[in-house]
Protein backbone atom coordinates (compact mmCIF):
# COMPACT_ATOMS: atom_id res chain seq x y z
CA UNK A 1 0.00 0.00 0.00
CA UNK A 2 1.29 3.57 -0.88
CA UNK A 3 1.39 5.66 2.13
CA UNK A 4 2.02 9.67 1.38
CA UNK A 5 3.53 12.10 3.54
CA UNK A 6 1.76 14.83 4.38
CA UNK A 7 3.18 18.28 4.45
CA UNK A 8 3.23 20.26 7.70
CA UNK A 9 1.34 23.34 7.99
CA UNK A 10 3.49 25.03 10.64
CA UNK A 11 6.35 26.87 9.73
CA UNK A 12 4.55 28.26 6.34
CA UNK A 13 4.26 32.04 6.32
CA UNK A 14 0.64 33.69 5.09
CA UNK A 15 2.24 33.89 1.34
CA UNK A 16 2.49 30.04 1.44
CA UNK A 17 -0.58 29.46 3.18
CA UNK A 18 -2.04 31.64 0.27
CA UNK A 19 -0.65 29.04 -1.97
CA UNK A 20 -1.94 26.47 -0.18
CA UNK A 21 -5.54 27.80 -0.16
CA UNK A 22 -5.46 28.24 -4.07
CA UNK A 23 -4.21 24.49 -4.37
CA UNK A 24 -7.17 23.38 -2.12
CA UNK A 25 -9.59 25.74 -4.04
CA UNK A 26 -10.13 27.60 -1.28
CA UNK A 27 -10.44 31.36 -0.68
CA UNK A 28 -6.88 33.60 -0.40
CA UNK A 29 -8.57 34.76 2.72
CA UNK A 30 -8.64 31.08 3.99
CA UNK A 31 -4.54 31.90 4.32
CA UNK A 32 -5.28 34.38 6.91
CA UNK A 33 -7.88 31.91 9.07
CA UNK A 34 -5.81 28.88 8.75
CA UNK A 35 -2.77 31.24 10.45
CA UNK A 36 -5.13 32.22 13.42
CA UNK A 37 -6.05 28.12 13.76
CA UNK A 38 -2.21 27.79 13.80
CA UNK A 39 -0.38 30.28 15.54
CA UNK A 40 -2.62 31.89 17.62
CA UNK A 41 -5.49 29.11 18.77
CA UNK A 42 -2.39 26.40 18.39
CA UNK A 43 -5.10 23.84 17.14
CA UNK A 44 -3.81 19.95 16.96
CA UNK A 45 -5.86 19.02 13.78
CA UNK A 46 -7.07 20.11 11.09
CA UNK A 47 -10.46 19.35 11.66
CA UNK A 48 -10.46 21.98 14.42
CA UNK A 49 -10.44 24.46 11.73
CA UNK A 50 -13.98 24.64 11.68
CA UNK A 51 -14.44 28.42 9.96
CA UNK A 52 -13.08 26.35 6.69
CA UNK A 53 -15.80 24.46 4.94
CA UNK A 54 -15.89 20.70 5.96
CA UNK A 55 -14.84 19.73 1.97
CA UNK A 56 -11.76 22.28 2.49
CA UNK A 57 -10.78 20.52 5.36
CA UNK A 58 -10.79 17.32 3.87
CA UNK A 59 -8.81 18.24 0.77
CA UNK A 60 -6.09 20.17 3.03
CA UNK A 61 -6.01 16.87 4.98
CA UNK A 62 -5.25 15.03 2.27
CA UNK A 63 -1.66 16.51 1.83
CA UNK A 64 -1.52 18.56 4.65
CA UNK A 65 -0.92 17.92 8.26
CA UNK A 66 -0.34 20.41 11.53
CA UNK A 67 2.72 19.07 11.84
CA UNK A 68 3.06 19.91 15.50
CA UNK A 69 5.21 17.22 17.66
CA UNK A 70 5.89 17.27 20.72
CA UNK A 71 8.97 16.52 22.57
CA UNK A 72 10.07 12.77 23.37
CA UNK A 73 12.21 13.58 26.07
CA UNK A 74 12.55 16.46 28.79
CA UNK A 75 15.26 16.04 31.68
CA UNK A 76 14.91 18.81 34.33
CA UNK A 77 18.23 20.60 35.70
CA UNK A 78 18.59 21.40 39.58
CA UNK A 79 18.74 24.90 38.09
CA UNK A 80 15.18 24.34 36.71
CA UNK A 81 16.55 24.88 33.09
CA UNK A 82 14.88 21.86 31.37
CA UNK A 83 16.55 20.16 28.14
CA UNK A 84 14.08 18.89 25.51
CA UNK A 85 14.76 16.20 22.70
CA UNK A 86 12.99 16.30 19.55
CA UNK A 87 13.15 14.24 16.03
CA UNK A 88 15.79 15.64 14.36
CA UNK A 89 17.19 14.97 10.46
CA UNK A 90 19.81 12.51 9.25
CA UNK A 91 19.16 10.33 12.38
CA UNK A 92 19.94 12.52 14.64
CA UNK A 93 17.63 14.07 17.64
CA UNK A 94 18.04 17.43 18.04
CA UNK A 95 17.52 19.64 21.39
CA UNK A 96 16.12 22.86 22.67
CA UNK A 97 17.20 24.09 26.45
CA UNK A 98 14.27 26.14 28.48
CA UNK A 99 15.76 28.54 30.52
CA UNK A 100 13.53 29.76 33.30
CA UNK A 101 15.40 33.28 34.90
CA UNK A 102 13.19 35.37 37.57
CA UNK A 103 10.87 37.11 35.03
CA UNK A 104 12.41 36.44 31.86
CA UNK A 105 11.93 32.39 30.44
CA UNK A 106 14.03 31.68 27.41
CA UNK A 107 14.34 29.24 25.05
CA UNK A 108 17.43 28.03 23.11
CA UNK A 109 16.54 26.82 20.03
CA UNK A 110 18.94 24.24 17.63
CA UNK A 111 18.76 25.31 13.58
CA UNK A 112 20.66 22.08 12.88
CA UNK A 113 21.71 19.10 13.28
CA UNK A 114 24.96 18.77 13.93
CA UNK A 115 26.69 21.67 12.13
CA UNK A 116 29.28 21.82 9.89
CA UNK A 117 31.69 24.50 11.25
CA UNK A 118 34.27 22.40 13.31
CA UNK A 119 34.96 24.53 16.57
CA UNK A 120 37.32 22.80 18.41
CA UNK A 121 35.54 23.09 21.69
CA UNK A 122 31.99 22.21 20.84
CA UNK A 123 29.97 18.75 21.11
CA UNK A 124 27.54 20.26 18.03
CA UNK A 125 30.30 20.65 16.10
CA UNK A 126 32.02 17.19 17.24
CA UNK A 127 29.14 15.33 15.81
CA UNK A 128 29.61 17.11 12.48
CA UNK A 129 26.87 17.75 10.27
CA UNK A 130 23.35 15.71 9.95
CA UNK A 131 21.12 18.06 8.88
CA UNK A 132 19.04 21.83 8.13
CA UNK A 133 16.12 22.15 10.32
CA UNK A 134 13.26 23.35 8.73
CA UNK A 135 11.01 26.94 9.57
CA UNK A 136 8.47 23.81 10.51
CA UNK A 137 11.19 22.07 13.07
CA UNK A 138 12.68 25.66 14.53
CA UNK A 139 8.55 26.65 15.18
CA UNK A 140 7.60 23.37 16.58
CA UNK A 141 10.30 23.53 19.62
CA UNK A 142 8.57 26.96 20.21
CA UNK A 143 5.24 26.04 20.02
CA UNK A 144 5.07 22.43 21.42
CA UNK A 145 6.78 22.97 24.92
CA UNK A 146 4.73 22.79 27.41
CA UNK A 147 5.82 26.55 28.60
CA UNK A 148 5.87 28.16 25.39
CA UNK A 149 3.05 30.72 25.73
CA UNK A 150 4.86 32.09 28.70
CA UNK A 151 8.36 32.72 26.83
CA UNK A 152 9.65 35.85 27.13
CA UNK A 153 12.54 35.33 24.64
CA UNK A 154 14.40 32.92 22.04
CA UNK A 155 17.90 32.45 21.48
CA UNK A 156 19.70 30.84 18.57
CA UNK A 157 22.15 29.51 20.50
CA UNK A 158 21.25 25.65 20.20
CA UNK A 159 22.18 22.95 17.59
CA UNK A 160 24.11 24.63 14.49
CA UNK A 161 24.94 27.57 12.80
CA UNK A 162 21.96 29.61 11.87
CA UNK A 163 23.88 31.33 9.27
CA UNK A 164 24.41 27.93 7.56
CA UNK A 165 20.79 27.46 7.16
CA UNK A 166 19.54 31.19 6.44
CA UNK A 167 16.54 30.38 4.71
CA UNK A 168 14.78 28.49 7.69
CA UNK A 169 15.82 30.31 10.18
CA UNK A 170 14.17 33.72 8.29
CA UNK A 171 11.10 32.16 7.49
CA UNK A 172 11.15 30.84 11.59
CA UNK A 173 11.76 34.61 12.23
CA UNK A 174 9.05 35.59 9.82
CA UNK A 175 6.52 33.46 12.05
CA UNK A 176 7.60 34.67 15.23
CA UNK A 177 7.50 38.19 14.74
CA UNK A 178 4.35 38.84 11.99
CA UNK A 179 1.16 40.27 13.66
CA UNK A 180 -0.49 36.58 11.47
CA UNK A 181 1.79 34.49 13.19
CA UNK A 182 3.15 34.54 17.11
CA UNK A 183 3.29 38.53 16.77
CA UNK A 184 6.57 38.52 19.25
CA UNK A 185 8.74 41.89 18.91
CA UNK A 186 12.08 41.27 17.46
CA UNK A 187 13.70 42.71 20.26
CA UNK A 188 12.83 39.18 21.88
CA UNK A 189 14.92 36.95 19.66
CA UNK A 190 18.42 37.37 19.55
CA UNK A 191 20.66 35.07 16.63
CA UNK A 192 23.95 33.61 17.30
CA UNK A 193 26.54 33.26 14.81
CA UNK A 194 30.31 32.50 14.24
CA UNK A 195 29.80 35.49 11.65
CA UNK A 196 29.72 33.49 7.90
CA UNK A 197 29.50 37.28 6.32
CA UNK A 198 27.40 37.55 3.66
CA UNK A 199 24.51 35.70 5.38
CA UNK A 200 24.81 38.19 8.40
CA UNK A 201 24.40 40.57 6.47
CA UNK A 202 21.09 39.56 5.09
CA UNK A 203 19.98 38.91 8.39
CA UNK A 204 20.31 42.43 9.39
CA UNK A 205 19.22 43.89 6.46
CA UNK A 206 16.09 41.72 6.37
CA UNK A 207 15.16 41.09 10.02
CA UNK A 208 15.06 43.62 13.00
CA UNK A 209 16.50 40.85 15.85
CA UNK A 210 19.33 40.92 17.93
CA UNK A 211 22.89 39.63 16.50
CA UNK A 212 25.02 37.67 18.55
CA UNK A 213 28.52 37.04 17.31
CA UNK A 214 30.83 34.39 18.70
CA UNK A 215 34.70 35.91 18.75
CA UNK A 216 36.45 33.61 21.25
CA UNK A 217 39.63 35.24 20.81
CA UNK A 218 40.79 38.64 19.40
CA UNK A 219 43.90 37.56 17.67
CA UNK A 220 43.02 35.83 13.91
CA UNK A 221 45.59 33.15 14.12
CA UNK A 222 44.20 31.75 17.78
CA UNK A 223 40.68 32.07 16.52
CA UNK A 224 41.63 30.22 13.44
CA UNK A 225 43.28 27.36 15.56
CA UNK A 226 39.95 27.32 17.17
CA UNK A 227 36.86 28.15 15.22
CA UNK A 228 38.70 26.81 11.33
CA UNK A 229 35.49 29.77 9.73
CA UNK A 230 38.25 32.13 10.52
CA UNK A 231 40.09 31.23 7.88
CA UNK A 232 36.89 31.84 5.67
CA UNK A 233 35.72 34.55 7.20
CA UNK A 234 37.78 36.62 8.54
CA UNK A 235 37.20 38.52 12.63
CA UNK A 236 38.29 41.74 11.18
CA UNK A 237 35.84 41.88 8.23
CA UNK A 238 33.49 40.79 10.27
CA UNK A 239 33.38 43.61 13.02
CA UNK A 240 34.35 46.00 9.56
CA UNK A 241 30.67 45.28 8.67
CA UNK A 242 29.20 45.40 12.24
CA UNK A 243 30.46 49.61 12.25
CA UNK A 244 27.86 50.14 9.21
CA UNK A 245 25.16 49.00 11.24
CA UNK A 246 23.32 51.04 13.76
CA UNK A 247 23.50 49.12 17.24
CA UNK A 248 22.97 51.94 19.99
CA UNK A 249 19.12 51.96 19.19
CA UNK A 250 16.59 48.89 19.34
CA UNK A 251 18.75 46.17 18.15
CA UNK A 252 21.58 45.28 20.29
CA UNK A 253 25.12 43.44 19.46
CA UNK A 254 27.15 41.55 21.89
CA UNK A 255 29.70 39.12 21.49
CA UNK A 256 30.33 35.68 22.90
CA UNK A 257 33.78 35.25 24.69
CA UNK A 258 34.15 31.94 25.44
CA UNK A 259 37.22 32.20 28.41
CA UNK A 260 40.32 29.37 28.75
CA UNK A 261 42.41 29.09 31.38
CA UNK A 262 45.78 30.26 30.01
CA UNK A 263 44.61 30.91 26.10
CA UNK A 264 42.69 33.64 26.06
CA UNK A 265 42.20 35.34 29.74
CA UNK A 266 45.00 37.80 30.08
CA UNK A 267 44.82 40.93 30.63
CA UNK A 268 46.45 41.67 27.74
CA UNK A 269 44.01 39.92 25.93
CA UNK A 270 41.19 41.99 27.55
CA UNK A 271 43.06 44.91 26.09
CA UNK A 272 43.22 43.18 22.97
CA UNK A 273 39.99 42.57 22.70
CA UNK A 274 38.55 45.95 23.74
CA UNK A 275 41.06 47.57 20.83
CA UNK A 276 39.13 45.49 18.40
CA UNK A 277 35.73 46.48 19.46
CA UNK A 278 36.78 50.11 20.44
CA UNK A 279 33.70 52.66 19.25
CA UNK A 280 31.04 49.87 18.45
CA UNK A 281 27.54 49.55 20.37
CA UNK A 282 27.90 46.85 22.19
CA UNK A 283 28.53 44.26 25.31
CA UNK A 284 30.83 41.20 25.36
CA UNK A 285 29.44 38.49 27.19
CA UNK A 286 32.34 36.25 28.95
CA UNK A 287 31.08 32.72 29.18
CA UNK A 288 32.42 29.44 30.96
CA UNK A 289 33.85 26.80 29.05
CA UNK A 290 31.80 23.80 29.28
CA UNK A 291 34.15 21.00 29.18
CA UNK A 292 33.82 18.39 26.38
CA UNK A 293 35.52 15.16 26.70
CA UNK A 294 39.16 14.69 25.06
CA UNK A 295 39.71 18.82 24.85
CA UNK A 296 42.92 20.01 26.80
CA UNK A 297 41.31 23.10 27.31
CA UNK A 298 39.83 23.91 30.46
CA UNK A 299 37.94 27.07 31.90
CA UNK A 300 39.50 30.24 33.64
CA UNK A 301 39.02 30.60 37.18
CA UNK A 302 36.49 33.27 38.40
CA UNK A 303 38.88 35.45 39.71
CA UNK A 304 40.14 35.76 36.41
CA UNK A 305 37.16 35.99 34.75
CA UNK A 306 36.18 38.78 36.92
CA UNK A 307 39.65 40.69 36.31
CA UNK A 308 38.74 40.28 32.83
CA UNK A 309 35.68 41.45 32.75
CA UNK A 310 36.45 44.60 34.83
CA UNK A 311 39.46 45.55 32.72
CA UNK A 312 36.92 45.31 29.75
CA UNK A 313 34.78 47.51 31.62
CA UNK A 314 37.70 50.18 32.33
CA UNK A 315 38.07 50.18 28.20
CA UNK A 316 34.44 51.06 28.02
CA UNK A 317 33.76 48.00 26.87
CA UNK A 318 30.63 46.40 28.69
CA UNK A 319 30.99 43.27 29.95
CA UNK A 320 29.15 40.53 32.10
CA UNK A 321 30.02 37.27 33.28
CA UNK A 322 26.91 34.89 32.03
CA UNK A 323 26.05 32.44 34.49
CA UNK A 324 25.90 28.71 33.39
CA UNK A 325 22.39 27.12 33.06
CA UNK A 326 21.77 22.99 32.84
CA UNK A 327 25.13 21.87 33.30
CA UNK A 328 24.28 19.25 35.25
CA UNK A 329 21.89 18.15 32.44
CA UNK A 330 24.98 18.90 29.67
CA UNK A 331 22.04 21.76 28.66
CA UNK A 332 25.02 24.24 28.54
CA UNK A 333 26.24 26.46 25.94
CA UNK A 334 28.21 24.21 23.51
CA UNK A 335 26.83 20.61 25.02
CA UNK A 336 24.19 19.81 22.99
CA UNK A 337 25.16 16.49 21.48
CA UNK A 338 21.41 15.39 20.15
CA UNK A 339 21.27 11.46 20.82
CA UNK A 340 22.11 8.99 17.06
CA UNK A 341 18.07 8.27 16.58
CA UNK A 342 19.61 4.33 16.04
CA UNK A 343 21.46 3.97 19.00
CA UNK A 344 18.25 4.17 21.14
C1 LIG B 1 26.36 26.20 20.30
S1 LIG B 1 26.57 27.79 19.58
C2 LIG B 1 25.19 27.93 18.45
C3 LIG B 1 25.14 29.23 17.69
C4 LIG B 1 26.24 29.46 16.66
N1 LIG B 1 26.59 28.30 15.96
C5 LIG B 1 27.46 30.09 17.29
O1 LIG B 1 28.49 29.41 17.37
O2 LIG B 1 27.37 31.24 17.67
C6 LIG B 1 26.09 28.92 20.90
C7 LIG B 1 27.24 29.43 21.74
O3 LIG B 1 27.81 28.35 22.51
C8 LIG B 1 29.22 28.52 22.53
N2 LIG B 1 29.88 27.27 22.89
C9 LIG B 1 30.17 26.24 22.09
N3 LIG B 1 30.80 25.25 22.78
C10 LIG B 1 30.90 25.70 24.05
C11 LIG B 1 31.42 25.12 25.25
N4 LIG B 1 31.95 23.91 25.26
N5 LIG B 1 31.37 25.86 26.38
C12 LIG B 1 30.80 27.10 26.39
N6 LIG B 1 30.25 27.67 25.30
C13 LIG B 1 30.30 26.97 24.13
C14 LIG B 1 29.47 28.97 21.11
O4 LIG B 1 30.76 29.48 20.91
C15 LIG B 1 28.40 30.02 20.93
O5 LIG B 1 28.80 31.26 21.44
S1 LIG C 1 30.07 26.72 18.28
FE1 LIG C 1 28.37 27.11 16.88
S2 LIG C 1 29.36 27.16 14.86
FE2 LIG C 1 30.85 26.24 16.24
S3 LIG C 1 30.54 24.05 15.99
FE3 LIG C 1 29.29 24.71 17.75
S4 LIG C 1 27.29 25.13 16.90
FE4 LIG C 1 28.73 25.05 15.20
Amino acid sequence: METTIKKPLTGLTLEQLRNVAAECGMPSFAAKQMSQWLYEKRVTSIDEMTNLSKSARQRLSTDYCIGVTPPKAAAESSDGTVKYLFDGKGGRDIEAVYIPDKDRATLCVSSQAGCRMGCKFCMTGRQGFHGNLTACDIINQIIAIPQSRSLTNVVFMGMGEPMDNLPAVLQAIEVLTSPWGLAWSPKRITVSTIGKINEMKTLLDTTKVHLAVSLHSPYPEQRASLMPVERAYHSRDVIALLRQYDFAHQRRLSFEYIMWRGVNDSLRDADALARLLKGLDCRVNLIRFHAIPDSDLSTSSTDTMTAFRDRLNEHGVTATIRASRGEDIAAACGMLAGKARKEQ
